[in-house]
């Protein structure tokens, strides 16, 4: 059994602290955020997962997990704090990590793990972490071990990740590498592949571009596709039956807190990632390219309303960290449009969120922008009498064409022109 302190009680940090608490440890979880920890002492979770509560309840029944502001003195340290991306420097900001490691340095002693989870560039161990980590006058690989365990669940399918799904374990040293490896085999049924903290590093960067880069590509087909007036989705999808071709889904832009984020942080120290940057550029010009394709549609409708279903960066959850769906609106209300938004998962956003009768009452135009499963299922009879015109743009190939058609609905998709 360890003692681990969990630095950073997110989306990532607390769901680990709570696998942990349920498999044997005692854990301390540590956020600087007065509302997490407050919220947790209530024995409640911050944000809502399947599977989350239960899990908080049985670690709080163990009496094996307790939250505070503060580190203390533990055998383990894991730092799951975030790693945003900082535009103007076009690096990762590793304030959080530099800031989780500072907190650690008063109580490291001689023997200890520090494991960083948080998504960062590579050689950050070897070189930040452990010139944080040796103010306290101990030394990496002598006297205490480092290593980075990258995070590779799934939102919205997190808890089912952190278990099934195979580990990358890259310590500083290989007695890092060990102890860490020791220590997630108490949860962790995937396989575990042990490697260096660099390339470790480098690996959870590659999964993520590859899936940047590759959603890039199937934005562009669309385009081309629309060029050609032919059906990139259908073309897809057999180009897929190749058993060496797994080509990924246009949409209306790429969001979320990792797939946009995590390519730069590949870039900031290469000398040539030309792909890398061109393939971000692609994803990010997208909600132009929505935008463009709408206006094709709505052209001769004065002072258009449009309707904007889906502002989650991705179907059937809540989270709009990052979500294209924000610059599309933005574009959209610079174009002199007034828009509305339906989501059945988003209940607060930067912008109202009404509920489906409201959002569409006097729209010239519904713009699909999440792959929601409602939206699959929809039959726009049940509410679209209030519509001023009957148009809707999907982005995501989700809606049932024939249904929206029966209901005199001018149907568009993207890469399907
Ligand atoms: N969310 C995901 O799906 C996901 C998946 C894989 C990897 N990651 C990576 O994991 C890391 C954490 O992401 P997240 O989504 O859990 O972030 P999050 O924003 O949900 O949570 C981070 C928490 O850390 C706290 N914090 C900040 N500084 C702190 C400090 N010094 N000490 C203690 N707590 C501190 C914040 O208050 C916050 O509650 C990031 O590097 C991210 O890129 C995230
Ligand atoms: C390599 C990998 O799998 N990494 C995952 C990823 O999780 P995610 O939720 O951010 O990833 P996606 O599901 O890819 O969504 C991102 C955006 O891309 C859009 N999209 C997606 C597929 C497609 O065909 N066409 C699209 O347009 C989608 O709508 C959304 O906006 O990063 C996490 C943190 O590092 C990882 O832990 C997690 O394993």
């Amino acid at each position: 059994m360890s003692k681990i302190c969990v630095l950073g009680q997110g989306y990532i940090g607390l769901p680990t602290a709570l696998l942990f608490a349920n498999n044997g440890h005692e854990v301390v979880g540590i956020d600087v955020n007065k509302r997490v920890v407050d919220t947790l002492k209530a024995g409640k979770m911050p944000f809502e997962e399947k599977g989350f509560q239960e899990l908080l309840d049985g670690a709080i029944a163990k009496n094996a997990f307790r939250a505070k502001s503060l580190a203390e003195e533990a055998n383990v340290y894991l730092v799951a704090v975030p790693t945003p991306f900082d535009s103007e420097m076009r690096m990762a900001d590793l304030k959080y990590v530099i800031s989780a490691c500072e907190m650690i340095v008063p109580h490291l002693r001689k023997g200890n793990l520090v494991i960083i989870e948080s998504t960062i560039p590579p050689q950050t161990c070897d070189k930040q972490v452990k010139q944080i980590l040796e103010k306290s006058t101990l030394k990496m690989c002598e006297d205490f071990y480092v290593s980075h365990c990258p995070e590779r669940a799934i939102p919205g399918n997190t808890l089912h990740e952190m278990v099934y799904n195979d580990r990358v374990i890259g310590g500083v040293d290989e007695k890092s590498t060990q102890l860490t490896a020791d220590l997630y085999s108490s949860f962790v049924k995937g396989n575990l592949h042990l490697t260096t903290s660099t390339t470790a590093e480098m690996i959870k960067l590659m999964e993520n571009t590859f899936r940047d880069v590759n959603i890039a590509l199937a934005n562009e087909f669309a385009q081309i596709a629309d060029d050609y007036g032919i059906d990139v989705w259908k073309a897809i999808e057999i180009a897929n039956k190749h058993p060496r071709v797994n080509i990924l889904k246009p949409g209306p832009g790429v969001g979320g807190h990792c797939i946009a984020i995590d390519p730069w942080f590949l870039t900031e120290n290469a000398n040539n990632s030309s792909l890398i940057m061109m393939s971000r550029q692609i994803n990010d010009s997208m909600p132009q390219y929505v935008l463009k394709m709408v206006k094709e549609m709505l052209a001769g409708i004065e002072d258009p309303t449009i309707t904007v279903f889906g502002v989650a960066y991705k179907g059937d959850i809540a989270d709009t960290r990052a979500t294209p769906a924000k610059k599309f609106i933005k574009l959209a209300e610079k174009e002199g449009y007034k828009v509305k938004i339906y989501d059945p998962f988003v209940k607060e956003w930067c912008y109202p969120i009404m509920g489906l009768e409201k959002a569409v009452e006097g729209s010239d135009c519904i713009v699909v922008l999440t792959d929601h499963s409602e939206f699959r299922e929809m039959d726009p009879r049940a509410f679209f009498e209030g519509m001023s015109n009957l148009n809707v743009f999907d982005t995501r190939d989700v809606i049932n064409i024939k249904v929206w058609n029966k209901a005199k609905f001018n149907v568009k998709t993207i890469g399907k022109n």
